[in-house]
């Protein structure tokens, strides 16, 4: 049990985020997969992808890990061994499910598993395509559920139309479709996050996207290359949210990742009337565009959240939640089930931890209601073990006059294990 920062009386000065999770993991893996030696610079040493390079370690790739910068020792897919233990992916959702691509086109058995959240996590979004692929799975509740074993082989290249919008299904169909006979094709109903497409290019594969239908062809080698990974900015979101509530307070965001199907979160903030300001920047290797985010303390008012936005914002969810205490009016978010499959089921997650504070919040079907502008007071909450609910109460924390003490609170090493560090540099400023 931690007590958090509360009372603050302003936020002042710049913060590099650390780099963005969902690349760094795809960083290790296409670095595995490829043939030679892959540079990553800005690495996210976080629990997460602390964890694939575990992994892949244990399938005989040689990892140097020293911070934030890796270098990975590939061998082609063909070089990848089959691991004498169980594959443990911790809490890392995204870790299992692109795995389970990979593993079902190599010829030996592997079982994966994780800690108590994902093994409540649903599997069969995967499993199912994957099967249909050739890949032979097993798996609690017929492979609804982990631990999974996967027997992989020869498989073939399908047409798949996502019943979810999931980029982590997509990802993982697309990586067992590089190994395949023929062509792979997912096609999403609403575009989801692309960076396995932007990073599959940058080792030399091939992908096409052609509207919302997105084709690999099978027997695909990849070529080592030099990654620097753009700063998160579903961390970045945070701190975002932070200068927005927080009076006194202007924070810049530098060289965060502006790739536009995670940039939801700024939509939001435009649309609640945030005094924000996008300057795009430029780096040598980066892997995708970045740009400096500098944001003031706002007169926020409500919005309406729902449709193809929410894949662009989906793990910002919570954090928004608690800017929609502080604005003006009512704020719906709705289209947003998806949120009940996360670390934890986040909308009854942030609704009773926000409730405790004092918000006036209700759970829908899939989404809340939130009536600002109300006042949180303080209290007990938990993370519940997700490290997105720990930081979005550490953040609501800065607003309330009284205690606030956060069980769990070290959770939030899985995305952002320099975030305190953080927060005390903007409050010595
Ligand atoms: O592909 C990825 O890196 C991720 C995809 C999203 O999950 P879903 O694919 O389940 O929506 C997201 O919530 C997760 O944090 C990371
Ligand atoms: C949902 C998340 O990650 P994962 O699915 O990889 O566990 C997240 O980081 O918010």
């Amino acid at each position: 049990m931690e007590k958090m920062i509360t009372n603050v009386k302003g936020l002042q000065g710049t913060v590099a985020v650390p780099g963005d999770k969902s690349i760094s993991h795809r960083a290790i893996m296409f670095g595995s997969m490829a043939e030679g030696k892959t540079t990553i610079e800005n690495f996210l040493a976080g629990d997460d992808c602390l964890s694939t390079i575990a992994c892949f370690r244990k399938l005989g790739v040689e990892i140097a890990q020293d911070g934030t910068s890796v270098t990975v020792e590939g061998k082609g897919v063909k070089g990848l061994k089959q691991s004498d233990t169980i594959l443990d992916v911790g809490n890392s959702g995204t870790t299992i499910r692109l795995m389970s691509g990979i593993l079902s086109s190599l010829p030996f058995e592997t079982t994966l598993e994780g800690d108590e959240s994902i093994a409540k996590r649903p599997m069969t979004r995967v499993v199912q395509p994957l099967r249909e692929m050739g890949a032979v799975i097993e798996g609690r509740e017929d492979g609804k559920y982990t631990p999974l074993t996967i027997k992989g082989g020869t498989l073939k290249g399908i047409t798949y139309t996502l019943p979810v919008a999931s980029a982590q299904v997509k990802s993982a169909i697309l990586l067992a479709g590089l190994q395949a006979n023929g062509k792979t094709t997912v096609i999403e109903k609403e575009k989801t996050r692309n960076h396995t497409e932007t990073i599959l290019q940058m080792f030399g594969g091939n992908i096409v996207s052609d509207g919302n239908a997105i084709t690999v062809e099978g027997g695909q080698s990849l070529q080592a290359t030099s990654v620097t990974v753009p700063g998160d900015i579903s961390s970045a979101a945070f701190f975002l949210a932070a200068g927005a509530i927080v009076p006194n307070s202007t924070i810049c965001l530098k060289s965060v990742g502006l790739n536009e199907t995670r940039t939801g979160i700024l939509d939001v903030l435009k649309n609640m009337g945030a005094t924000m300001t996008i300057k795009q920047t430029n780096a040598p290797d980066a892997a995708e565009p970045i740009g400096d985010i500098t944001i003031s303390t706002s007169n926020l008012k409500a919005t309406a959240i729902n449709g193809s936005i929410i894949p662009r914002l989906i793990d910002e969810l919570p954090i928004i939640a608690l800017m929609a205490t502080q604005a003006d009016g009512t704020t719906v978010i709705s289209d947003a089930k998806e949120l009940k499959v996360k670390e934890t089921n986040r909308i009854d997650t942030v609704v009773s931890e926000l409730s405790k504070l004092g918000a006036d919040i209700v759970a829908t079907e899939d989404g809340m209601i939130i009536k600002g502008k109300t006042s949180l007071n303080g209290g007990e909450v938990t993370s519940y073990g997700d490290h997105r609910i720990g930081m979005m109460l550490a953040v609501a924390a800065l607003i309330c006059p009284e205690e606030v003490t956060l069980h769990d609170a070290e959770a939030i090493n899985v995305s952002y294990p320099n975030f305190f560090e953080h927060l005390h540099q903007l409050m010595q400023k």
